[in-house]
């Protein structure tokens, strides 16, 4: 069996405390300059546009800027522009791209078509001289450094930490802004966090439900891709609240549930979920949370905001090691390339 550590997903995934360092650093300037432009021409509504884990930042972004800023957020769906060119109208809306690099054709489509209907339009990516940077009207580069592993960690990592500076910087909440401070010593110490009880749950498991909620669900959906991504493991994520709507049918012996729970509002109905959940026998791994009968996994406890970020940074150490086990190489992903581009 190849050493876990031994690969390029562990090296670049370990790499995301300093990531957030150099990004918040490196964009301080482009990131007042941006405040002011949107404080000037202040947006009524965001739409986001995104594929893969840069969709799961989007998730994020949704709950955090609907939150934080009041704003209503959208997911774009870029077959509408890209596929049936459809018009839109856009004017006084934001769209937020997510890329790490910034050239999947239907993604570009989406931010054309959007800044021909009157959108402004804002990039987080990876790549900076990538197309997507070209045509935007502002970005915010992650700074995240080269990421090869096809599995993104440290990039998805820089868009939340990203999105996290944007928001405070527009609401001037000097906590968040606080929070993020903290955010890259936090994050070493939640890559240090001893995930293996997921790692030997999971090493048999056929399948799995993720469950997070509110600025915890796009984690979840990270958690449920990389599972499936690097370890051939089938994994679907969904609320706390969604999943009693049908889902948890499946749930019982030889069902395992990762449960991905921050602290803030959403706490107590996740804990509920977990220990409905526990009580069915199938194994319950949860984090940031304790419930009767769930195997507990060890978290960092920060600002509710940051944890979902502490949380996927031990994940993504576990998941690495989970996919040694289970006879995958997580670099190379069967039929996937690091770059996917679709129309
Ligand atoms: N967040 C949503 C995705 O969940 C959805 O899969 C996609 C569909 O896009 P398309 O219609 O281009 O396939 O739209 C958005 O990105």
């Amino acid at each position: 069996m190849m050493n876990p550590e031994s690969t390029l997903m562990f090296a670049e995934a370990a790499e995301a405390a300093s990531v957030v360092t150099r990004q918040r650093a490196a964009n301080a300037a482009r990131l007042a300059e941006l405040v002011e432009t949107l404080r000037a021409r202040p947006p009524r509504a965001v739409i986001t546009c995104a594929r893969g884990s840069s969709d799961h930042a989007a998730t994020f972004a949704k709950y955090l800027i609907e939150t934080r800023l009041g704003l209503l957020v959208s997911s774009a769906a870029p077959s509408v522009a890209s596929v049936y060119g459809a018009e839109q109208r856009l004017a006084d809306v934001l769209a937020i791209a997510i890329s790490q690099s910034g050239k999947s054709p239907d993604l570009l489509a989406t931010v054309d078509a959007a800044q021909k209907a009157g959108a402004q339009t804002l990039a987080l990516v990876n790549v900076a001289d990538s197309p997507l940077a070209g045509m935007v009207d502002h970005t915010l580069p992650l700074h995240a450094g080269p990421e090869r592993s096809v599995a993104a960690t440290k990039s998805y990592i820089a868009t939340l930490a990203g999105l996290v500076d944007l928001v405070q910087a527009l609401a001037g909440d000097d906590e968040l802004g606080r929070a993020l401070d903290a955010a890259p010593t936090l994050l070493r110490q939640a890559w240090d966090a001893d995930w293996s009880p997921l790692v030997d749950t999971l090493a048999d498991a056929r399948g799995l439900f993720v469950v997070g909620r509110g600025l915890g669900l796009g984690v979840a959906q990270e958690a449920a891709l990389k599972f499936k991504e690097t370890c051939g493991l089938h994994a679907e994520a969904f609320s706390a609240a969604e999943v009693k709507h049908g889902p948890m049918a499946l749930v019982g012996p030889g069902f395992p549930l990762l449960i991905l729970r921050q602290s803030d509002e959403t706490g107590e109905g996740v804990d509920d979920l977990a220990a409905e959940m526990a009580a069915r026998g199938g194994p319950v791994l949860i984090a940031g949370g304790e419930a009767k009968g769930a195997i507990r996994l060890p978290t960092v406890a920060g600002h509710p905001v940051i944890e979902p970020m502490l949380q996927i940074q031990s994940f993504y150490r576990a998941v690495n090691a989970l996919s040694v086990r289970r006879g995958f190489n997580p670099d190379q992903p069967p039929h996937l390339a690091k770059v996917t581009e679709t129309l």
